[in-house]
């Protein structure tokens, strides 16, 4: 069941934030909608709005993107939806899940851990699946098209879902992602951590190998943002090969590269507008 925690106007449309039973964690899980001005007129379930998700970074929650990636206003005017879950499983009681802020809480990473013990409730991959279905229930309608995008963390968690279900998010964007987790040392941690050793199963997490061992899967495009200053570049992120990968199996890619912007809610507030009019303008199409 849903329980509202608090309400907002924005925008001539609604901030909400809730709780919930998340079967995938086996814990109660907080994710932030944002509804447009249009969504009370809308005739639900047949013909829900657009619903865009938006995967946060390594340390945020349900909040962050709300409060500061400045997506409203647009949203308000394209008539989508807007859904941010948290980033991770919070009272696990996993212990040390704390102890490092790229691993354990607030660094699910979208996978589902296999190894012990953090296999009973670090399964953000389900999860998210599980809020797609939950949303479209409640707000969307069964036929609403879905979006998802997101930032680092996020952005890999974006690709990566969109890449393994191309029938179920229509339009996938992201802001600089970790877009070879194999190959940095945030992926190495979190992949080792929750997944094991055997490297052969990190593939189906990694957005390049995703690329490079399936068909295209998004003939629109897919949309990636990278600032130039951002002191996680040359070590993480490895924009480089994502591009390669989709050069390679012509899947069609959009990569802007930014002088000046770092990592952070700055650059992203600055793109923003472009994802959400991408993500609308492919969600609007037939399909
Ligand atoms: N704590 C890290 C930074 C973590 C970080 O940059 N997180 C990004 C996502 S990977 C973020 O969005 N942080 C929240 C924010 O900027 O509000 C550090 O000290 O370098």
């Amino acid at each position: 069941m849903l329980q509202l925690l608090s309400e907002h106007t924005c925008f001539g449309g609604v901030q909400r934030f809730y709780q919930h039973d998340a079967a995938a964690i086996g814990l109660p899980m907080r994710f932030s909608v944002y509804l447009p001005p249009g969504f009370a007129s809308q005739p639900l379930p047949q013909d829900g709005l657009p619903v865009v998700f938006y995967l946060a970074g390594l340390t945020c929650t349900e909040e962050t993107f709300m409060i500061k990636a400045g997506a409203q206003r647009v949203a308000a005017q394209e008539g989508v939806i807007l859904v941010a879950p948290d980033t991770s499983p919070r009272g696990a009681g996993v212990p040390g899940e704390t102890d490092s802020w790229d691993f354990g809480v607030g660094a699910g990473f979208y996978v589902d851990a296999v190894q012990e013990p953090w296999a009973r409730h670090y399964r953000m991959y389900s999860y998210i699946l599980e809020l797609r279905e939950l949303v479209l229930r409640e707000f969307g309608g069964d036929a609403a098209p879905c979006g998802i995008f997101g930032h680092s963390m996020g952005g890999h968690g974006a690709l990566t879902i969109a890449l393994r279900h191309p029938g179920l998010f229509r339009s996938v964007s992201a802001f600089a992602p970790i877009a070879a987790p194999s190959r940095c040392p945030w992926g190495e941690k979190a992949f080792g951590g929750y997944l094991g050793p055997d490297r052969a199963a990190w593939r189906a997490h990694d957005a390049t190998e995703l690329v490079a061992d399936g068909p295209v899967r998004f003939p629109g495009g897919i949309l990636v943002d990278q600032g130039l200053a951002d002191k996680f570049l040359a070590e993480q992120l490895n924009p480089e090969a994502f591009e390669a990968a989709c050069q390679a199996a012509g899947q069609p890619l959009t990569l802007r590269r930014h002088a000046g912007y770092d990592h952070g809610y700055y650059f992203i507030s600055t793109f923003m507008e472009d994802h959400l009019r991408f993500h609308a303008g492919q969600l609007r199409q037939p399909g």
